[in-house]
Parts: structure tokens; sequence; C-alpha cells
């Protein structure tokens, strides 16, 4: 059988030799009539291959005896007849839509053969293969949302479950109850116990994905707080999370009035869910040489787990109002799409904000915080959005349209400071600039903004690949490999209506090229992006640019765009709301940094 071309009847083609090679199968029809088309036409199902790698086939099954049918277009038959029963078994496979690269679409190869034993040894040798394929995870934990998006949870999953049976991918399946479940189990699992899972997996929205992030990162990530300038009063305070944790910092429970995590929709206090607070309660774990260990072992020769890591990974099956992350990372907002990528083991390695809140308002102590984002921290307009939004939670996901409509309306903008990295890479005529609100007329500037190296599948930026030739070819396009020997920071002060970073494209729905069509993946920078006081309608005018595919909202005068690694951010403003992966969190004084691949996610990246 391992040798070449074993006869095998192919369900919808005929009678096929069948080849077996290093990585994947070929098949040869042994009958001339049989025409190509045959290839694209089997059974109404999506397009077959005459190759199939062994990357992609995500089961293999014995199947009961049963028909196999002949070509549908031709005259050749199988044994005399156009259909037999036969012996038989499948291989469930990946393909992708005719029209779309993106989704993946399970497909089935239905072989057979008169002999049993030859279709049992046949499923064994192809079973023996694909476990050859690393990287494929074999128990995951799995938390369901039951009520993101329009409720969609639970049907979601209850969708894509049978492809994980299938695939004998073990699942630990989880339905939250609450805001800041997910949070909990992760922040108190031991790391014995996650050590038993290949990944976690999230049901649901992008806010349900931050929180399961904040769960495995809040005690397991041991860093340097972000690098703050020099003017900064917390400047030289750079040492590590966890040594300002053991030193008794930010230990002490949350008071009334230190409301730092608002809960949507749910009856959880505050107190519940505090990252920072969580970890000063729970062990310290004593990870000297956290950064890229594989798996540390405590006293116990019980492997510890510390990000970034090469073996943990985080999925999503989109379920949730906007799916930014899903949509940034795969291209599609599919849940039948994410769990392939998830079962067939398909990585890329994600970028995270980590940003460290130094006061909640002007008035609180200094209580040194951490949370994570994936997607985007936003200040002004998007914090003020996410909690005008709470009140009309029973619109669903239309509340946000609604909400932000009333929130441009009231045009608020916010005196602040921020400090940025300079990178060399600053896309704006007004960097330094105390206010430019008043130099508004001539509006859209069209100064040569490079042109866009897009983050795609096997992006070489994020790989660290790039060849020379290829960094000089994308020299002008893009210099996000080469940040500055010396960066200095660079002070931007003024009102702003709003300031945001976003870590990767942030594409959704309402914004086909995302918040930075240019943002990469993992590639160790934020793009920051502060919007300044300028007259209402030219504030609409760039914020409808965010939906048309192929405009470039960030040419206004009045928006600056830098490329950097870390920002600081002071304001003296009572309430401010920053809006994290669109959760809320109160801050008025934060420093942020990117921290290049982090986290590992089963995706292959954008196929746009
Ligand atoms: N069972 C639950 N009940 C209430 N809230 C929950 C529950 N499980 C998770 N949450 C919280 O709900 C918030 C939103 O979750 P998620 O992003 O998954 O859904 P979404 O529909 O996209 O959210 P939103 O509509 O708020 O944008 C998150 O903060 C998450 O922690």
């Amino acid at each position: 059988m391992q040798g070449d071309g074993e006869a095998l009847f192919l369900d919808g083609v005929g009678e096929v030799a069948v080849a077996v090679g290093d990585d994947g199968l070929s098949f040869q029809p042994l009958h001339q009539e049989v025409s190509s088309s045959c290839w694209t036409s089997i059974r109404m199902q999506p397009k077959l291959d005459s190759k199939l790698k062994f990357s992609d086939v995500y089961a293999v099954e014995l199947l009961d005896v049963g028909t196999v049918c002949g070509p549908w277009n031709t005259r050749a038959v199988v044994h005399g007849k156009r259909n037999t029963e036969m012996n038989r078994f499948v291989l469930h496979a990946i393909t992708r839509s005719r029209k779309r690269p993106s989704p993946l679409v399970p497909c089935e190869y239905i072989f057979g053969h008169k002999d049993l034993k030859t279709c049992k040894t046949w499923v064994e040798h192809m079973n023996a293969c694909i476990n050859k394929e690393q990287d494929r995870p074999k128990n995951l934990m799995v938390f369901v949302h039951p009520l993101c998006g329009k409720g969609r949870g639970c049907k979601n999953w209850e969708t894509v479950a049978p492809l994980f049976e299938r695939a004998k991918v073990k699942t630990k399946v989880i339905v939250t109850e609450r805001a800041g479940h997910a949070y909990d189990t992760l922040a108190s699992l031991s790391d014995k116990d996650l050590k038993k899972y290949d990944g976690v997996v999230a049901v649901g929205g992008d806010g349900l994905f931050n929180e399961i992030l904040n769960g495995l990162l809040s005690t397991r990530h041991t860093n340097y707080y972000p690098p703050t300038p020099e003017g900064f009063r917390y400047f030289g305070s750079n040492m590590k999370v966890q040594e300002h944790r053991n030193n008794g910092l930010g230990n002490s429970m949350p008071t009334g009035d230190d409301v730092n995590v608002i809960f949507p929709g749910n009856s959880n206090t505050p107190d519940d869910y505090e990252p920072l607070l969580s970890t000063a309660q729970s062990t310290i774990l004593d990870i000297s040489s956290s950064n890229s260990s594989d798996e540390p072992c405590n006293g116990d020769q019980v492997p510890l787990v510390s990000f970034p890591n090469n073996w943990f990974r985080l999925g999503i099956i989109p379920s949730g109002s906007t799916d930014a992350i899903v949509l940034s990372t795969t291209g599609e907002r599919d849940p039948v799409t994410s769990a392939l990528l998830i079962i067939l083991g398909r990585r890329i390695s994600l970028d995270i904000a980590q940003v460290a809140r130094w006061k909640s308002s002007p008035s609180a102590e200094v209580l040194p915080t951490v949370r994570y984002a994936a997607s985007f921290a936003g200040y002004g307009f998007y914090g003020e959005v996410i909690r005008e939004s709470e009140k009309y939670r029973w619109m669903g996901p239309a509340r946000y349209d609604f909400s932000g409509t009333m929130v441009f309306l009231k045009h608020r903008s916010y005196e602040a400071k921020v400090a940025f990295l300079e990178n060399g890479n600053t896309h704006s005529p007004t960097a330094l600039v105390e206010n430019v609100a008043n130099g508004v007329q001539t509006l859209q500037y069209h100064q040569n903004r490079p042109c866009r190296t897009i983050c795609r599948t096997n992006c070489s930026i994020c790989k660290g690949t790039s060849t020379s030739e290829q960094n000089s070819e994308d020299e002008n396009s893009d210099s996000s490999r080469t940040p500055c020997e010396n960066p200095k920071w660079v002070w931007s002060k003024g009102r702003f209506l709003s300031v945001g970073a976003a870590v990767i494209s942030c594409r959704n729905e309402r914004a086909p090229d995302g918040l930075v069509a240019d943002a990469h993946l993992s590639d160790g920078f934020l793009h920051l992006l502060l919007i300044r006081d300028c007259p209402l309608p030219f504030y609409l005018w760039h914020l409808t640019q965010f939906t048309k595919k192929g405009s470039d909202p960030l040419s206004f005068k009045f928006v600056e765009h830098h490329k950097t690694s870390a920002f600081t951010f002071i304001s003296s403003h009572d309430e401010s709301l920053w809006n994290l992966d669109g959760e809320l969190f109160q801050a008025c004084e934060v420093s942020v940094q990117a921290c290049r691949g982090l986290v590992n996610l089963f995706a292959s990246g954008p196929e746009v």
C-alpha cells in the first residue's frame, strides 16, 4: 500500500491510483475519460484537489459499507455499475471556497475498496501520517459566553463541536455564568493543571478573549513595566512587575472609591476582577528567566508556565459583536474556519499591549495595575462610547452605533499629554505642535505617506524573516523592522478627541481595512493615533473614511499617527476612561508598551 499507485475508488471520481508522499497524497484517475472537472464536482462538495496535503487533513475514519459513486460526467463505471457498494474510509480535509481564499471549508475524500482489511490498513496508515503533524492540539479548555453577540455563543459551539470530536481533540467546556468567570478560572488555575491543556479557546467576542488573556497573563507574565519618559512622575520605576508585587505595591484590595473596572450587564462587583490585585493574592512565582522560556520548573519539578512560550496557544470561535481580533488574524468572521484553524494547529504569534495604570483618577492613590489588550487601547471618544453603550445593552450590538452617534454629537475633547518613543516612523505634520485645531483649513494633507505593507499569511515582517533584498524593497513602505537605535521620547500635548493605540489592524464590519490598515500582528509596534480637537464636520469626515475600503483616514491634519513601541499618557480629567479590547478601564495616568509575540494564536494570518 505504501508503494505508489495503489488502486482505490474515490467517491465521485472513480478508480484512482493513490500515491503516498512525505507530505501528502496524490490521485491519478485510471480511466482517461474521467475529466479533470470531476475534482470540482463531487456531490455538490466544495472543490477537491488531485493532491492532498496531510497538513490539510483533520480526521480519518473507517465508514460502514456503502455506496461509492462513479464520476457523474462520464460513462466510466465501477465494477460494471455507475454506483456500487463497498468498504469505505474517509479523509476529512479542508479546502478553500472558490470565491474567496480565507474561509476554510470542510470537505471529504471518501475512498472505497472491496476488501475491508485494505481499508483498515489505509486508515491506520493515514492516521499515522496525520499524527506526525506536529503542533496539533490534543486537549483544549473552551470558554463559551452564552450571551455574546446576539446570543450566538452556545449555538456556534454546537456547530463546531462535532469537528473537534471527529478530530479527537478533547475539550473541557465551561459555559460562563458571569463576567470575570473565565478570568477567575484561569488566574486561579495551577500551572500544573494549565499544562494539561494545549490552549484555551474563547467562544465569544473580543471581550471574552480579553478576559482570558488577562487571566492567563496576570500571574504568568513577568516583565518590566513599560518604559516612561523623563519628567513622568514614575520615571525610573522600570522594575519588573513581579518585583513591584513582591514589594507590596498594589497589593491592597480595591476600596469602594477605587472603581477600576466596570462590568457591563452583570451583578459582579469590580473587586471580583482586578488583574494585578488578584495576582497579588495568589502565589508569587519566582520566574527569573521567564522570557521565551519553554518550560521552567519549580522545586517540585512541576513545570511552571510563563509567557511568552512556544507551546500554549489561544483560539477564538467568533461569536461577539465586533470580532476585530478574529477578522484581523484570520481574515474571516466564520466559526467553522476558526475551528479548523485550531484543530489543524495553525500558529501565529501576536503582539500584546501591556497597559500599566499608575492612577485611576487625579485624586486616587498611586496603585500600579497591569492590564493587557490584544487589539486596541483607546481613550476619549472610544472610552465614552463603551460607557454610553452600557445604558443601551437591551439594543444588542446596535447599541454601539447608537451610542457612537450620541458621543460623537457631544463632541467632547480632553486635555492630555502624551509622550511616545520615536521610531522614526511618524506620519504627521503635527508632532510636537501644541494645538493645530485652528490650522485645519487644508484639512486632508496628501504628503507622501509611504505605501502600505499589509500583514498577510506568512508575513515576513512578523516572522522576522524578511531578507535584505526584501527589506530594501520594503524600506520605503515599512520600517517596522528597523527601530531607532536610541529612540527618544517625543511629547504631544493639547486637547484630543481621542487617543488610541492599535496593536493590530482592528478590522471589523464597519471598518473593512481596520483602524490602521498596515498594522502587523507581531512586529513589536503599536500605532498611536492622536485625534486633536477639530470642528465636528471634519471629525465626521475622518470617521467616515474608516468605512471605505482603500481610503486613508489617518491623512488629516488633526490626526497624528505614530508607530511606536511605547507611550505614556497623562490627563487630569476626573473620569478618564479607556477602552481595552472593548472593556472599560478607568485610568488617568498610564504607560503602555507593545510586548512582541507575547502569545501564540491558533490562526495563520489574514488571507487578504
Ligand atoms: N455569562 C456572562 N454573563 C455576562 N457577561 C459575561 C458572561 N460571560 C462573559 N461575560 C463578559 O461579557 C463581556 C462581553 O463579552 P464578549 O466580548 O464575548 O461579547 P460581545 O457580545 O462581543 O460583547 P459586547 O456586546 O459587550 O461587545 C466581556 O466582558 C465578558 O467578560
